[in-house]
């Protein structure tokens, strides 16, 4: 049996506002107080709605999480929110690195390694992404591009207890186009191997690596088995409480 427990994250994006995101949350929170599925599972709200959802689901067993955080602890960064923040609403862990945020914000290797490294001062798990594009996959550069970006944001001091990498193969993200069990486990061994070559045997079989990229209730089951996938990041079906609550029961 895998020494890692499975993480079902949710990241709702930029969806939600007040009255559908609390019953969203409470929906989930209430589905843990009946059943108790074999995971940790973690929602992450739009920054707007972070407080207000750590508040509705405090005490349930839900994790609440934030999809971003600035590198520095405070100052003059207008419009960004520091992990401390975070933290200090209700918090455990972050989202570093999203595809999206690496192209609509032109964020490096080394600005999510920084965010990483501040979420970790914090207090909180960061959960670091990364994925191919298309473009990459077609080109034969998946692995070197997944490695290339995992050691450039990978954070120092990294260990299983805070740190997971959720590789997202950005074809697939919002596409409903998932892959192959195949293609996720190739690409999971090849970054658990590197993270034997950063941080040794121990730290790397313990640490989480979720797939994220279409991940849906009739696709999880499979996924989630493969022998170095520890769980999901789930976008479009992580809004939806019935299907959500289906991928937290694959596990
Ligand atoms: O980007 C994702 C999660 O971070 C995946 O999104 P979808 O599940 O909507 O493909």
């Amino acid at each position: 049996m895998s020494q890692r427990r499975t993480l079902i994250a949710g990241n709702w994006k930029m969806n939600g506002q007040k009255a559908d995101g609390l019953a969203l949350a409470k929906g989930v929170a209430e589905k843990l107080a009946g059943a108790k599925p074999n995971c940790d599972l973690l929602v992450c709200p739009p920054t707007t709605l972070v407080g207000l959802v750590a508040e509705a689901v405090k005490g349930s067993g839900l994790h609440v999480g934030g999809q971003d955080c600035h590198a520095k602890v405070s100052g003059a960064h207008t419009g960004d929110s520091s992990a401390a923040a975070l933290a200090d609403l209700g918090c455990t862990y972050v989202i570093v690195g999203h595809s999206e945020r690496r192209t609509d914000h032109a964020e490096s290797d080394a600005v999510v390694k920084a965010k990483a490294e501040a979420a970790i001062a914090a207090g909180l798990v960061a959960i670091v992404c990364i994925g191919e594009t298309l473009a990459q996959r077609d080109a034969g550069q998946t692995i070197e591009v997944n490695r290339s970006q995992l050691v450039g944001s990978l954070p120092a001091g990294a260990t299983a207890a805070n740190t997971v990498i959720a590789y997202e193969p950005v074809w697939a993200i919002g596409t409903g186009r998932v892959a192959t069990p195949a293609q996720a486990q190739e690409v999971h061994a090849a970054i658990r191997a590197e993270l034997v070559k950063a941080l040794g045997a121990e730290a790397a079989g313990a640490m989480r690596i979720l797939y994220g990229g279409s991940m849906k209730p009739d696709n999880a089951k499979e996924l989630l088995a493969l022998p170095d996938v520890d769980g999901g990041l789930i976008g479009g079906a992580s809004l939806k409480v019935a299907d959500f609550w289906a991928i937290a029961e694959s596990c």
